[in-house]
C-alpha cells in the first residue's frame, strides 16, 4: 500500500492526550495525520471522524463554514470515549486546494452558493477522494467504527472501502450568521443530513 504509516509521537491537547501519527501518502506525495487515543484493537467499535483539511476554518477562525467547531467537538467526543481516531486529510477545499477555495469564496462573495462557484472554477462540486479515508483506517488496523458526521457520500465510500460502519454520529456545531446560507446548500445539494 502506498500510504504509510510513518511516525508517531505523543500529543497532549486540551481534550488529553493523543498519539499523532504522521501519514505519508506515496502516490500523492501528501502528508496526512492521524490523531489516536486509547486501545483501538478488539471488537468494540472505534469513534472516528474523517475531518478534510480546511485552513480557513481550522487554524484561522473563518466563520464561513462549520469545521472549526467540528474539529473541537470530534476531539472533545473521542476524550470523552477515551478511544478514537481523528483523520485530518489534507483535501484543502473539498479537493480543489487552497486557492481554488478562495477563489470559490470569491465567487460566493458575488451571490454564488459553494457548488456553483466550484463548477464555474471547472471543479466538481466535491472533488475529494473518499477512498484515503479507507485506506487511512485500514493503514491504523481500524475496522468497524462509529462515524462522526452529516456526509452520507463519507458513510457510503467507507462502506465501499470494506469499513464496517456501525452508527453516523451526527456533527451539527458552529452554525452561525456567515454560515447559514453555505450549510443550506450542503443540505439542499450536497446531501448533508441536518
Ligand atoms: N470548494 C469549497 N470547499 C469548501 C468550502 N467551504 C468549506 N470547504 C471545504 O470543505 C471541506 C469540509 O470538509 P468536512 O468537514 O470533512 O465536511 P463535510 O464533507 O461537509 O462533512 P461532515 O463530515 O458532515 O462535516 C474542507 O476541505 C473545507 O476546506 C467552499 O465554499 N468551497
Ligand atoms: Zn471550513
Amino acid at each position: 500500500m502506498s500510504l504509510v504509516d510513518a511516525a508517531k509521537a505523543k500529543l497532549p491537547t486540551q481534550w488529553g492526550e493523543f498519539e499523532i501519527h504522521a501519514l505519508e501518502d506515496k502516490d500523492s506525495q501528501k502528508e496526512h495525520v492521524a490523531l489516536t487515543m486509547g486501545d483501538l484493537s478488539g471488537d468494540e467499535p472505534v469513534l472516528v471522524r474523517v475531518h478534510s483539511e480546511c485552513l480557513t476554518g481550522d487554524a484561522l477562525f473563518s466563520m464561513r463554514c462549520d469545521c472549526g467547531p467540528q474539529l473541537e467537538a470530534a476531539l472533545q467526543k473521542i476524550s470523552e470515549a477515551g478511544r478514537g481516531v481523528l483523520l485530518y486529510l489534507r483535501q484543502e477545499g473539498r479537493g480543489i486546494g487552497l486557492v481554488n477555495k478562495i477563489r470559490a469564496y470569491a465567487l460566493q462573495d458575488q451571490g454564488m452558493d459553494t457548488v456553483e462557484a466550484n463548477e464555474s472554477l471547472g471543479f466538481a462540486a466535491d472533488a475529494r477522494d473518499f477512498t484515503l479515508a479507507g485506506r487511512t483506517l485500514q493503514a491504523l488496523q481500524v475496522s468497524k467504527i462509529k462515524l462522526m458526521t452529516n456526509n452520507p457520500r463519507k458513510v457510503a465510500a467507507l462502506e465501499e472501502a470494506g469499513i464496517d460502519v456501525v452508527e453516523r454520529v451526527p456533527m451539527k456545531y458552529g452554525k452561525n450568521p456567515h454560515n447559514e446560507k453555505y450549510l443550506s446548500t450542503k443540505h439542499g445539494k450536497l446531501g448533508h443530513l441536518f
